[in-house]
């Protein structure tokens, strides 16, 4: 590509000659090669001003910046902007070029993961190339892979986007986290459609206040989509009137969805142990539908994922008949086995306080006797939600175990502490592995237990060193017997 095919998206005329190469598009200097454009951004740990020169060292042929940085003694061309981050995403989707034809994104606390997982099986059934991109990774036709990050950086997405599209994968939806909405990271991306789950406490580690994060959310509405293009906001949590009136404000097509939703209107839910029964009204049509999750927040995420089909193009039957056969996303309530008396044991990913509430709560409808939850809080994160979630443990669970969740540096004692001092009569087993097991050995028939936090994780990071762990081994050997 030459500089001068930029030139809709950086104000390069004057700075470089016209028909400069570029090799590609980096805000990291230590992965610039020669021909590359670097983009100067100022980060959580450091300014990426300070490493022009480095850039310029590794052959990069001009720095993108913000205006009003001094970078006259970096020894490159520079362009400015008003917004590197988001300079940097509009030229890394103008460098990669193609993107799947249809791509939406989902934002929300919770459920993110699930529903970008659900659109992704609901296109495949309507016989479409699908792919999703999240925290558990990519999925798409012929390739799993596992990803660093929920929402990716703007140069590897894009990247990805062209591939996708190269292979024929022509639908893609993916997740949109408050730290990629609040860095660009989806600023080029070109989406036919946007999904809103729900909001509750999370990353006050990043986010000053909860209406910051709620802001940060919002971008994907009053920013990213295109006027007149279909917004589905689930209808029933705490933040959807605000998200509606953003929506409405932003000249969307608002497109509500749950028991308070009008256009997949949910008359009626009937819980079943693994599998619940839901009727949906749309256009005025009753659809009965047998969805095989367990977990009143799957109707939701179901619903909002059937949403984003239709709204793009999917029709409206085949979309809420593809919701019988689906399958959750790895690790979220997700039912690893059962004890030879019947109780069933699941992982699931709730690492947050609405998330364990939900949790909780979902499974005590089909649990006749006890519902026993492990669980931890990570180190170096939110230390806020760690007295919130030892409350909620208690309060719904009847036999809480608090253990550790990837304490990093922190003193997984001192983690452990901030829950057990709001969860009176909790139990305190620091290593996951023995806890997990002491768990399963309580199980009577009637009681269901849940692993919450880590999901489809395979690792506990201690310090430094992250030791390969997964809940989903620990409870299959628990069930089996296998020695802690
Ligand atoms: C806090 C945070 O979000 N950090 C992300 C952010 O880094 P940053 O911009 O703050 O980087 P920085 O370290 O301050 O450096 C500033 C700039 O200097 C550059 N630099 C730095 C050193 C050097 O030698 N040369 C150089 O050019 C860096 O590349 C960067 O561009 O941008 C980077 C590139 O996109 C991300 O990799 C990085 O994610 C870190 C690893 C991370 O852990 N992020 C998590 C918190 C995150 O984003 N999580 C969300 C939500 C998860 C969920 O709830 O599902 C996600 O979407 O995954
Ligand atoms: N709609 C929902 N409402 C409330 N809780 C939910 C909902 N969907 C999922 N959860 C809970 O949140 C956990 C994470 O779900 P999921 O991975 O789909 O969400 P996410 O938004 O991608 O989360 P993360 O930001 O951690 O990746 C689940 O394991 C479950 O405990
Ligand atoms: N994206 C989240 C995941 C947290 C998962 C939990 N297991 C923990 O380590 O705290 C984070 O990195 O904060
Ligand atoms: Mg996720």
């Amino acid at each position: 590509m030459k500089i001068e095919d930029l030139a809709g998206v950086l104000p390069v005329d004057g700075v470089l000659p016209r028909d400069v190469e570029v090799s590609g598009v980096s805000s990291d200097s230590r992965q610039v090669t020669p021909g590359i454009l670097f983009f100067a951004v100022s980060g959580s740990k450091a300014d990426g001003a300070t490493y022009a020169g480095d850039a310029a060292r590794r052959g990069a042929i001009a720095v993108v910046a913000a205006k009003g940085v001094d970078l006259s003694s970096a020894g490159l061309p520079v362009i400015t902007v008003d917004d590197p981050r988001r300079a940097l995403a509009l030229a890394a989707a103008k460098f990669y070029g193609s993107q799947p034809e249809t791509m939406v994104a989902v934002t929300g606390t919770s459920g993110k993961t699930s529903v970008a997982a659900f659109t992704r099986q609901v296109w495949k059934h309507a016989g479409l190339a699908a792919a999703s991109i999240g925290t558990t990774g990519v999925v798409a036709p012929g390739r799993v892979e596992y990803g660093q990050l929920t929402t990716p950086d703007p140069v590897a997405l894009h990247k990805l986007l062209a591939e996708l599209a190269a292979s024929g994968v022509t639908h893609a939806s993916m997740e949109a986290s408050s730290h990629g909405l609040d860095q660009r990271r989806l600023d080029g991306v070109r989406l036919a459609a946007a999904g809103f789950t729900n909001l509750g406490r999370d990353h006050m580690d990043y986010h000053p206040t909860v209406e910051d994060y709620h802001r940060a959310k919002l971008r994907l509405f009053d920013t990213l989509l295109p006027k007149g293009a279909p917004a589905i906001v689930f209808a029933d949590d705490a933040w959807s009137a605000p998200t509606i009136g953003a929506a409405r404000a932003a000249g969307l097509d608002v497109l509500t969805v749950g028991r308070n939703g009008q256009f997949l209107a949910l008359k009626r839910v009937e819980h079943e142990r693994h599998r619940q029964r839901a009727e949906i009204e749309c256009g005025g049509t009753i659809y009965e539908i047998d969805l095989p999750l367990a977990g009143d927040f799957q109707v939701s995420n179901s619903l909002v994922a059937a949403g984003l089909a239709i709204a793009t193009g999917t029709d409206v039957a085949k979309a809420l008949a593809a919701l019988e056969h689906l399958e959750g996303a790895p690790g979220r309530l997700d039912l690893v086995g059962t004890t030879a008396q019947g109780a069933p044991v699941y992982v699931d990913y709730a690492h947050k306080p609405d998330a364990l509430e939900n949790v909780l709560a979902a499974v005590r409808p089909f649990t006749t006797g006890r519902v026993i939850v492990v669980f931890g809080c990570g180190g170096d994160r939110d230390r806020g939600k760690r007295p919130i979630m030892g409350e909620i443990a208690t309060r719904l669970a009847d036999v809480t175990i608090v253990t550790d969740d990837n304490p990093r540096s922190e003193v997984p004692e001192t983690i452990r502490a901030a829950i057990m001092a709001a969860a009176p009569g909790a139990i305190e087993i620091g290593d996951r592995r023995r806890a997990i097991h002491e768990a399963v050995g309580m199980l009577h028939a009637g009681d269901t237990l849940i692993v919450a936090g880590k999901g489809h994780e395979e690792g506990q990071t201690i310090g430094a060193d992250t030791l390969h762990f997964s809940d989903h081994e620990e409870v299959r050997n628990a069930l089996a017997g296998v020695a802690a």
